[in-house]
């Protein structure tokens, strides 16, 4: 409110007016009130100018400020303003009035003039991103909301958009402000429980974890140069700190896994030497299945503290090696191999025994055995693949899209995955670059927590390897 002295020839000032009165040389001090809710509104109108004004350079220097600060208000703005008009455009919106009218002696088919958008709730910030929840009209589905959310990202000048359907009646619209994948980052003060691994960031910018408590098995693909390697150095980097047994099977002469040698437990580098570490295996899956049987547990996650066993966690790189043969000789080894690996992916989950294989090509030409192990690894990992039947092998049978996806990777985007989480849903995401040096360091701090075979149950010999 603006006062005016009738003195002052209607002359008003802000604050303290000075004000020459005609009769008089004294000048005329008068205060005028200045309403709060006026220098609230300045200092807004100033924050906005200067946020404007540093956004380019906030948004290159410091994207995750400048997506607090500036990208996510002005998301959630243009979301609000945008969404009536985008999903009318995208027959998202309905009308109360039948679509069908009569116009004299006929019945026409038409669209009413007055649409009501899906309600929505308020957009909710996430890192690097936002989410909306929607309420569906009834008769609408999920898959209506995915067809049109090209659209979407396009309304709301974000990078992607993802719509998911977690209850009944509802949708998540999930929309990422960059590419999250481009510069995953993991923070470091996460604590993880006994056989997890964060390994990176999955799309929607949360981080990507595999627990083995969870999906007690994984199978990990992708062509060469795609990053199972960097994978599965994130892997081992984060387990060899906890208390479980490593073992590895590498039949690339051990190029890949000798790495990890002084925190493994074992590692075989032949078939004959695999085909015995796998035996020493499955006996140990027996005894531990007597310890069970014993104290009438179920696993042994339900024995007492003094009596577990401790988890053990095999790894095999390039899975095809194993499956490869020649001779007849090889027919025997190789049927050894596939008949303990599949034993230890049907009982090892509740003894504790892990499997986490990768390979280049999977296909089930490599023999039944491939297959009926597959079946017993529900976690999947496909990086970039070159022949369509290893993506299917890993994915086909769980999710068609996931496949569609999967196949678009490039050769690019190196360390880029869709993998399957512990709820079961997929999504793109990618690992920690982590380099064959840094895991051979992190191995060699904690070669003290790596058992030998003796101690952890029953080893008879010694597997083909250095044990
Ligand atoms: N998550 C990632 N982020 C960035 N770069 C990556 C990532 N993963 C892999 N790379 C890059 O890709 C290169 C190849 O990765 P990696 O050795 O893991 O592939 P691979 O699938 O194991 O290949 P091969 O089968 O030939 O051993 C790495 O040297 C690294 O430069």
């Amino acid at each position: 409110m603006r006062e005016e002295s009738p003195n002052c020839n209607g002359l008003v000032g802000v604050g303290r007016s000075i004000c020459e009165h005609p009769a008089s040389t004294t000048p005329v001090h008068q205060s005028v009130h200045i309403p709060y809710g006026f220098w609230v509104l300045v200092v807004l109108a100033a924050v906005i100018m200067v946020l404007t004004a540093l956004s380019p350079l906030l948004r290159r220097r410091a994207p995750r400020v400048w997506w607090t600060l500036c990208g996510y208000p002005a998301a959630a703005v243009r979301i609000r303003w945008t969404w009536r008009r985008l999903t009318d455009v995208q027959y998202l919106s309905v009308s109360k009035r039948p679509a069908l009218g009569i116009v004299g002696d006929m019945v026409v088919r038409g669209r009413a003039l007055k649409q009501i958008p899906p309600r929505m709730g308020l957009p909710r910030w996430r890192r690097g991103g936002l989410l909306v929840r929607v309420r569906l009209h009834s008769g609408q589905t999920p898959e209506q909301y995915q067809l049109a959310a090209e659209a979407m990202s396009h309304a709301w000048r974000m990078y992607s958009v993802r719509v998911t359907s977690d209850a009944r009646g509802f949708v998540e619209i999930r929309a990422a402000a960059w590419d999250p994948l481009a510069t995953p980052s993991v923070p470091r003060s996460l604590v993880v429980e006994l056989l997890s691994a964060v390994v990176g960031q999955w799309e929607d910018s949360t981080e990507w974890t595999v627990n083995l408590r969870r999906v007690p098995h994984w199978l990990i693909v992708g062509a060469t140069r795609s990053g199972k390697s960097t994978l599965l150095a994130s892997l081992v980097s984060a387990w060899a700190r906890q208390r479980v047994a490593l073992v590895g099977i590498d039949l690339k002469g051990g190029m890949e896994l000798s790495l990890f040698q002084a925190r493994l437990t074992a590692l075989a580098t032949t078939r004959a030497g695999a085909a015995d570490l796998l035996s020493t295996l499955v006996t140990m899956a027996n005894d531990r299945m007597e310890l069970c049987r014993s104290v009438g547990a179920r696993s042994i996650w339900e024995l007492p503290d003094k009596l577990r066993p401790m988890p053990v966690i095999v790894l095999v790189d390039e899975l095809a090696e194993l499956y490869l043969m020649a001779t007849t000789a090889e027919k025997a080894e190789v049927a050894q191999v596939s008949t303990a690996l599949l034993r230890l992916a049907q009982l090892g989950a509740a003894l504790g025994l892990h499997l986490v294989v990768s390979g280049q090509r999977v296909g089930s030409d490599m023999g039944v055995g491939v297959t009926a192990l597959r079946a017993q690894l529900g976690g999947r990992v496909c990086h970039r693949v070159n022949d369509v039947g290893t993506a299917e092998m890993a994915l086909g049978d769980l999710d068609k899209d996931a496949l569609a996806v999967a196949q678009q990777i490039t050769a690019e985007q190196q360390g880029v995955a869709v993998a399957f989480g512990d709820d079961g849903g997929w999504m793109r995401a990618r690992s920690i670059l982590t380099t064959p040096e840094q895991a051979r360091r992190i191995a060699e701090r904690y070669a003290h927590l790596a058992p030998s075979m003796g101690q952890l149950g029953t080893y008879q010999r010694q597997a083909g390897g250095t044990p």
